[in-house]
């Protein structure tokens, strides 16, 4: 997959020469909607021979368009995440276009003629809710008349889970609420955070589960605070785990928000490691315990916990 970062206004000759089936969209998470959408143009695309290339922007729209401070908006995946589930998906060429002011503020035509048109689209492939121009003016509907037989346009029906529309939105409350069964069947796949392992108090070890702290990548989106049965992905071997997101209550107040894993049956040194952390279940809420010895016991329930869940998992 060819990846072409784009700054508006590009230079013509940025854009690699090829026909292609273009599909449009944000695309945070990759989830379901969206791998519908790409498999609609990835199919066209094999029909017709042609590369399937896919738009999506460096960051969220609502940056520019409700002045939301860049730093404050967390996503379901990062722009490098986000290029793993593309390849994955069999995208050709990922565009990632910066979403500013200037680019923002191209009417319809504009941005028909220079973002389809000029990338050599023959067929343009979006959701049936997917807008364009400045403050989202146009839609699918329109779209064929400003293509002007220039490309095909071919619009996804909403597809839906429990008579709603699957939709990132929709994913970052249950992400929200902690529950991780539903935004991973939204997904498709089990919400993955990527980050590196950091030195941390060093206190789990003296409570008998020593845990990989987790300093997350930035602009990522947590689930919320609370222990989770997880996975942990170290080089490329998957290992069962049990998470927290807290503020180790327990050990003082005002305390720095921490993710950390305590690995199921596992000895090994991993300090700068970068690993990927995927929910899979929330088992409980942080707790303020009253002794290190109330915390000791619940790590061994939470431990057996844990264990059972992946058990009946499988
Ligand atoms: C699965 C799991 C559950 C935890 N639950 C709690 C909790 O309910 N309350 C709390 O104060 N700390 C909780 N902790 C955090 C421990 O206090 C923490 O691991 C310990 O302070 C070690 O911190 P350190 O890695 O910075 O040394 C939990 C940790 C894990 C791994
Ligand atoms: N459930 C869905 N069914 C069909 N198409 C979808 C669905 N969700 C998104 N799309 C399409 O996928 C592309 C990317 O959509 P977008 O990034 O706006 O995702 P979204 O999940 O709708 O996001 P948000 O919740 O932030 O509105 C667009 O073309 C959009 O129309």
């Amino acid at each position: 997959m060819k990846v072409v970062n784009i700054h508006h206004p590009y230079q013509a000759n940025q854009i690699p020469t090829d026909n292609v089936v273009l599909a449009l969209g944000f695309f945070d998470g990759v989830h379901l909607g969206h791998q519908e959408v790409i498999a609609t143009a990835k199919k066209i695309a094999n029909e017709k021979n042609l590369k399937l290339a896919l738009m999506t922007f460096n960051q969220h729209p609502s940056i520019v368009f409700q002045k939301i401070d860049p730093d404050q908006m967390k996503y379901l995946s990062t722009i490098k995440r986000k290029e793993e589930l593309m390849e994955a998906q069999g995208v050709d060429i990922l565009y990632v276009i910066e979403f500013t002011s200037a680019f923002a503020s191209l009417s319809p035509i504009e941005f028909v003629n220079q973002y389809m048109v000029d990338l050599h689209a023959q067929v343009v492939v979006a959701g049936f809710d997917y807008t364009y121009g400045p403050k989202d003016v146009a839609n699918m509907e329109q779209l064929p008349r400003f293509a002007d037989n220039r490309f095909e346009v071919v619009t996804v029906a909403k597809q839906e889970s429990d008579d709603e529309k699957i939709s990132s939105t929709r994913i970052r409350k249950e992400l929200a609420d902690g529950n991780m069964e539903v935004a991973n069947e939204l997904l498709g796949y089990a919400y993955e955070i990527p980050g590196r392992v950091v030195h941390g108090d060093a206190r789990g070890r003296l409570l008998g589960f020593p845990t990989a702290n987790i300093e997350v990548d930035a602009g990522v989106r947590l689930p919320r605070v609370g222990v989770y049965a997880v996975k942990i992905k170290v080089g490329n071997q998957w290992h069962l785990g049990m998470a927290s997101i807290g503020y180790n209550v327990t050990f003082g107040d005002n305390r720095d928000m921490t993710v950390e894993v305590y690995i199921l049956d596992f000895k090994e040194d991993i300090y700068g490691e970068r690993v990927a952390v995927s929910w899979h279940h929330y088992l409980r809420e942080e707790l303020k315990f009253d002794s290190v010895v109330d915390l000791i016991a619940q790590l061994k329930q939470d431990e057996l916990d844990t264990a059972a869940y992946f058990k009946n998992e499988k």
